[in-house]
């Protein structure tokens, strides 16, 4: 395996890794510019509504395939019923080399190919509830990046939605990878810390999250959709 050392690198547990500042400020200013693009359409950013009719405080416009609760379609029937939005290769290629830093292993990262992306958007009273990344047919990692304001990042374990767990700050750069072991642990976001961010971000309020995964469902080539099965996440 390679070795390919990152100053700040942190395992948070066995297979989730935090290394603070990984985007500098002008990588963190261009995905910035290319969120506000995504939030525009074809599928506008909206707040995704659970099957309990409660609705999130988080935004979210998705790439490459679009995530309702809880699960993953071309088009977005629950918005306007556009095809959502490819992902760039220059963001496939991001995911890549975040993966293959994380885990200290190049061929991991060659391997890894994300087909869905969420973009979340925080304002100060946002938040997240603890759940699973679980409608993925996948165990591929999911790579995170933060942009803006900093959060409170729970990351915990995979039976139960409480301890034990580790709080993070995530903070503008910041990346963050959970793969293995720690695929399908419990996060969640309880909290955001207004007026975090650097004023030259060009962010003046809230916080942005993108999340990258692997849905296992991109082989189908009639296009089909499947149903997924753990449907647990209601405190989302
Ligand atoms: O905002 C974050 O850092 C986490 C987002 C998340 O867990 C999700 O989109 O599933
Ligand atoms: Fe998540």
């Amino acid at each position: 395996m390679d070795t390919l050392f990152t100053p700040g690198r942190r395992e948070i547990g066995d297979g989730a890794v935090h290394i603070p500042g990984w985007l500098d400020p002008a990588q963190q200013r261009r995905l910035l510019t290319a969120c506000r693009e995504w939030a525009r359409g074809p599928v506008p950013m909206r707040a995704a509504t659970l099957p309990s009719g409660h609705r999130m405080s988080v935004r979210t416009v998705c790439l490459g395939w679009h995530w309702q609760p809880y699960r993953y379609t071309r088009t977005a029937g629950d918005v306007n019923g556009a095809r959502v939005a490819r992902l760039p290769p220059w963001l496939i290629q991001l995911g890549k080399v975040a993966v293959a830093t994380a885990f200290e292993d190049r061929a991991a990262g060659t391997s890894y190919q994300p087909d869905a992306v969420l973009v979340n958007f925080y304002d100060g009273h946002a938040r997240m509830g603890m759940h699973r990344d679980a409608d993925e047919q996948s165990a591929d990692p999911v790579v995170s990046l933060s942009l803006g304001d900093a959060c409170l990042f729970r990351f915990g374990n995979a039976e139960t939605r409480g301890r034990p767990y580790v709080d993070v700050t995530l903070a503008s750069g910041d990346l963050f990878v959970f793969g293995g072991p720690a695929r399908f642990a419990y996060h969640g976001v309880p909290k955001v810390y207004p007026n975090t961010a650097a004023p030259e971000l060009g962010l003046t309020n809230g916080r942005v999250n993108i999340t990258m995964r692997v849905t296992g469902m991109s082989h189908d080539r009639q296009g089909r959709t499947s149903p997924t099965t753990r449907r647990e996440d209601e405190n989302r």
